[in-house]
């Protein structure tokens, strides 16, 4: 089974797909993969470094060249060896960013359009206010993080997910105001355990 976890920068993706991985072992029983985009790769890691340098069309290109690659040579690989993958950030983070980075959604859509679709995409939300004060406190920020604010990457994420609804895919909103991340992963089990049952009697 193929997860993602998205959402605005600052929002605790990395947490809640940490904590997740670990407590999905248990529960599921099953071994788990969890991975991020960029990738782990050298293009990966170069694009982390060149975010600063590289824009709009080339670097939504070269995301999409690392999504390709991650999906063939990481994702596919780990689910036939029957893990879990869990992947922290997926298209709709291109649907956003790169957005914020001026290129329209359709073209977007086009450079991503024959990735892997995962089981589900677990959307994270919380109250701007709490996002943009952890933002706040960290020591810097990358250029597009600098140029995005949480309101408008919540407003973009809104029209990434009505445009995937729109493809069909499987998105499930996570409301974690109020929540600290053990709490929001309860929230995903529970929504990931009739999946995961299906996925077992099938
Ligand atoms: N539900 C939560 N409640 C309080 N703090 C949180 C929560 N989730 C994450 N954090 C904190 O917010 C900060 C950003 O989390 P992080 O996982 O790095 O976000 P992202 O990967 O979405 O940018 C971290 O300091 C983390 O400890
Ligand atoms: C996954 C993804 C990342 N990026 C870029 C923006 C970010 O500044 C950079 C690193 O992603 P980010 O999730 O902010 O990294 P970290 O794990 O260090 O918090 O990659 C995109 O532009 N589009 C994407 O689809």
């Amino acid at each position: 089974m193929f997860i993602v976890i998205e959402g605005p920068n600052g929002v605790g993706k990395t947490t809640v797909a940490g904590l997740l991985a670990t407590r999905l072992r248990h529960r599921a029983g099953r071994p788990v993969h969890l991975t991020t985009e960029p990738t782990r790769t050298r293009l990966g890691k170069l694009l982390r470094e060149a975010e600063a340098v590289i824009h709009g069309r080339a670097l939504a290109l070269a995301i999409a060249a690392d999504r390709t690659m991650h999906v063939e040579d990481e994702i596919i690989p780990a689910l036939d060896a029957g893990n879990i993958v869990i992947s922290d950030r997926y298209v709709q983070s291109s649907l956003v960013l790169q957005r914020v980075d001026a290129v329209d959604l359709r073209e977007i859509w086009i450079y991503n359009r024959y990735v892997l679709q995962p089981a589900v995409s677990l959307y994270l939300t919380d109250d701007p206010h709490v996002i943009g004060a952890r933002l706040a406190a960290r020591p810097s920020l990358t250029r597009l993080e600098a140029t995005g604010t949480p309101e408008r990457e919540l407003q973009l994420y809104g029209q990434a997910i009505e445009f995937l609804d729109r493809h069909s895919w499987h998105q499930v909103k996570i409301d974690c105001r109020g929540r600290n991340p053990d709490q929001v992963v309860s929230v995903i089990l529970d929504t990931l355990d009739p999946l995961l049952a299906r996925r077992s009697a099938a």
